[in-house]
């Protein structure tokens, strides 16, 4: 990397500027535990609803996971990076970064099984192990990011893109239906994990260079319930001293041992469920059960009747079926709300237009499956909704995709809200489970709407 002289964007004048700005912020519980050798640290979480974190608050609130002690200077990150933070307006590094790049970074390295709570910057810790291992030079794949979905692989490569712009970093997207050189040799390769094997095993994408190789959702990506054979595949084409980094909000205890297979003698950072809750993200639901009235669209009459309330700036659903997705978009389009539906059953080439409307801001309510519960990160969503409760496979309960679905609101910092819809006693149960699992208490919505818009609002502003 050819080095840089700071410029207006440098620390100082970034600090001076966010010290101005006005910004809120709270604390509640949360915690860390990172697991290097034998140190470890209980934490308190702070949110706060602003798009940045004023330095002053992080300092004073220490248990923060936006809070932390050093600068991205003291991370011994070069200039062309520091210049790509500033560029990003990150003014210090939050917690998850700033433990776990300095073991990220380390020589030789060192493999890493890190968790954090989502939105909190993961993307960021191993987009800055990527751009810092590179050899520029070297003109093939060092580095191999895989992600759940296809729309989670275009935003983690925009994402490092912009982070390296002061860099001569060059990256490939290997997606379904992108187009495919003979021969890839961008330093950086994100992708979906059947495509990558596809093209590595076709030769397209030549594995012997790659020494960093990134999981991202890593949990779900080595869930056999999940993506898992694939990603676990992959490792034999890579070579033998390649540093394994695996990133999640969530690590069920039933895939932690798979994490540790591939993963092998990897530094731990890791959270104890009831820690994983962001208390910018206000719990509630609402009981549509209705074993009088007969009302077999009584569920979907509340998410209208809530829906022409409020002033949401954007908020996704989340429904069980593809058809439900596809239905409730169309009804609600009728009633002249902007609403897109994305599921695995669009063309690949439709589910970048509907992710990128939205993004765009130009559609206000997602309604979707399960395929972007994870990662997808959109500063304006401040509503996610359960119309359907996550459940697994086999119907049982799954704490890990509800952190997940919710955590798309209430990022770095900001505050949301989420509403789960129960509309029978099985609904009902689940969330009671997901409730204990993460020992926390959903507030129940008062079934006049209007009440009920009241309390929404509140909680959209409160810190
Ligand atoms: N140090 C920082 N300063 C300011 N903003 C940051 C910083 N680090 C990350 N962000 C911003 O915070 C948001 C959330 O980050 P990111 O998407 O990496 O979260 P995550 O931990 O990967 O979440 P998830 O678990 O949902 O995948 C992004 O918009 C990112 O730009």
């Amino acid at each position: 990397m050819a080095s840089s002289a700071p410029d207006e964007t440098s620390a100082e004048a970034l600090s001076t500027k966010l010290e101005t700005t006005q910004l809120e912020a709270s604390r509640d519980d949360g915690g860390e535990e990172v697991q290097t050798a034998q140190e470890r640290a209980t934490d308190l979480l702070e949110s706060s609803y602003n798009v940045v974190v004023k330095l002053a608050d992080q300092q004073a609130d220490v248990n923060s996971p936006l809070y932390s002690i050093s600068s991205f200077e003291d991370l011994g990150l070069h200039d062309d990076l520091l210049k790509g933070l500033y560029n990003m307006k990150f003014a210090k590094p939050s917690k998850i970064q700033e433990r776990a790049l300095p073991l990220l970074l380390q020589n030789p390295p060192r493999n890493m099984i890190a968790q954090s709570q989502s939105g909190t910057g993961k993307t960021a810790a191993f987009a800055l192990t990527i751009l810092s291992r590179i050899n520029y030079d070297l003109k093939a794949p060092q580095a191999l990011v895989l992600s759940p979905s296809r729309e989670l692989a275009r935003q983690t490569m925009e994402v490092i893109q912009e982070m390296g712009k002061f860099t001569q970093v060059t990256l490939f997207q290997a997606i379904k239906d992108e187009n495919t050189p003979p021969k890839v040799t961008a330093h950086v390769i994100v992708g979906t994990p059947g495509t990558v094997t596809d093209l590595i095993k076709r030769r397209v994408i030549d594995s012997k260079n790659i020494r960093l190789y990134v999981l991202d959702e890593a949990d779900n990506m080595l869930d056999l319930q999940g993506l898992g054979d694939q990603s676990r595949q992959l490792k034999r084409f890579l070579p033998r001293d390649c540093q394994i980094v695996l990133f999640s909000a969530t690590w069920a205890d039933r895939v932690r041992k798979f994490a540790e297979e591939i993963a092998v003698n990897a530094n731990q950072i890791t959270l104890r469920p009831e820690e994983l809750s962001v208390d910018g993200i206000k719990q509630f639901y609402v009981d549509c059960r209705d074993q009088t009235r007969g009302n077999k669209n009584r569920k979907y009459d509340i998410l209208v009747g809530l829906y022409s309330l409020l002033t949401v700036s954007q908020s996704i659903i989340f429904v069980k079926r593809r058809d439900t997705a596809d239905e409730i978009a169309q009804k609600m389009s009728e009633k002249h709300h902007a609403v897109v539906s994305l599921h695995g059953k669009l063309e690949a080439t439709q589910r970048d237009e509907v992710i990128d409307s939205f993004r765009a801001g130009k559609s206000k309510v997602l309604i979707t499956t399960n395929v972007i519960a994870r990662g997808i990160d959109i500063a304006n969503v401040n509503m996610v909704v359960n119309y359907d409760m996550p459940t697994d496979q086999y119907g049982r309960p799954d704490p890990e995709t509800y952190l997940h679905r919710i955590g798309r609101t209430g990022r770095f910092g900001r505050t949301g809200v989420s509403v789960n819809f129960i509309h029978d006693d099985k609904s009902m149960e689940v969330m009671r489970e997901i409730e204990g699992h993460f020992d926390r208490r959903m507030i129940q919505l008062p079934e006049d709407l209007d009440e009920a818009e009241e309390i929404i609002k509140k909680a959209m502003k409160a810190p």
